[in-house]
């Protein structure tokens, strides 16, 4: 059997970190972190690319548009893709690929680590090493992450630990797959689309406002005045304090009035919105055309906004678009 045709794309983190007297810093290239694993060469053969060598903490949405078209440029070329990244915006970026790039034949694996691959304890190893066994495989398709053992969909990843390996979790929806001992065991298998589409603009301009008990409803006007969506970031299953000397049902009525898009999600990790359970979300929800994220995550719901932004700023078509399931990230 032929082995597979591997690009990988690196572009920081932990994973390509040497010790500094400023602390970790990305400093290691593709080719330094592939040396680290001489084995693979057994199972996929692999090219290096190299766009920034950065901690995650600066991405930033015009690093994925230049992923994405990196990936476009060399698609035909390869049978599969492993981004290297650092963990803390690693569910970002794999949200923001999962709408950039969609229905991908091909596997587009983003992975990372805890600990730099030159330390003697460090999980960067095992998953750079899983990450090209999973994008290897002739089941893996789409933007998908792979860290210590877990295949997790690219909409659905938060990461969960800040320190230990166990870093990401799979939020309303099963892992795809485990790798144990050198072997992919897939629990969904999903089909395979014909063909890719690309998508090339992004608006940056989408701001998260966590609701917290007192805070004033001017900060979110605030938000809303320099934002073209904003997501309130709720408590349970989504709501706003309704008092009116709190002024928020103003202020979102206000700024819709005007063209901006507000979401409303939860701050609790698991099972998402349902405004219409209680009077302090119903109200809204019933009176104003605010969108509700129900099951998706919010790394999802930042990008899939910057996605639709990026196309149209019709209030309809935003809609349309923001209910719609892209890779299996909503399924209310
Ligand atoms: N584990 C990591 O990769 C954390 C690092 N600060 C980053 O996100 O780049």
């Amino acid at each position: 059997m032929t082995k597979k045709k591997i690009l990988m794309i690196g572009t920081g983190g932990t994973i390509a970190s040497k010790i500094t007297p400023n602390g970790l810093d990305p400093q290691l290239t593709s080719e330094e972190i592939l040396a680290f694993i001489p084995g693979i060469s057994e199972i996929c053969e692999v090219d290096t690319l190299q766009i920034c060598n950065i901690d995650s903490t600066n991405i930033a949405p015009d690093i994925w548009v230049l992923m994405t078209d990196t990936i476009r440029g060399k698609y035909e070329q390869y049978d599969g893709f492993v981004v290297t990244h650092g963990t803390d915006t690693m569910a970002y970026t794999a949200a923001a690929l999962s709408y950039m790039i969609q229905d991908s034949p091909k596997p587009i694996i983003i992975t990372g680590a805890q600990k730099p691959i030159n330390m003697e304890i460090t999980d960067s190893k095992t998953n750079l090493f899983d990450s090209f066994l999973y994008a290897s495989s002739d089941s893996a398709s789409g933007v998908q992450i792979v860290f210590n053992g877990k295949v997790i969909l690219g909409t659905r990843a938060r990461k969960t630990h800040s320190k230990s390996f166990q870093a990401f979790s799979s939020i309303n929806y099963p892992y795809l797959a485990i790798i144990q001992d050198g072997r992919v065991i897939s629990y969904i298998t999903k089909e395979k689309a014909g063909a890719p589409r690309f998508y090339d603009s992004l608006d940056a301009k989408v701001a998260l406002f966590k609701l917290t008990p007192g805070v004033d409803s001017d900060i979110l006007a605030y938000m809303l005045e320099r934002n073209d969506a904003v997501i309130i970031e709720s408590y349970g299953v989504g709501g706003i304090p309704s008092a009116p000397e709190y002024g928020y049902f103003k202020v979102i009525n206000h700024w819709i009035g005007k063209g901006k898009t507000v979401v409303m999600t939860t701050q609790v990790p698991n099972e998402g919105s349902d405004m219409e359970i209680y009077k302090v979300g119903h109200e809204l929800k019933a009176r104003v055309n605010i969108l509700e994220a129900y099951d998706m995550i919010t790394e999802a719901v930042v990008c899939k906004l910057m996605w639709i932004l990026g196309q149209t700023q019709d209030p309809a078509r935003i809609k349309e678009l923001f209910y719609t399931t892209i890779s299996n990230d909503i399924l209310y």
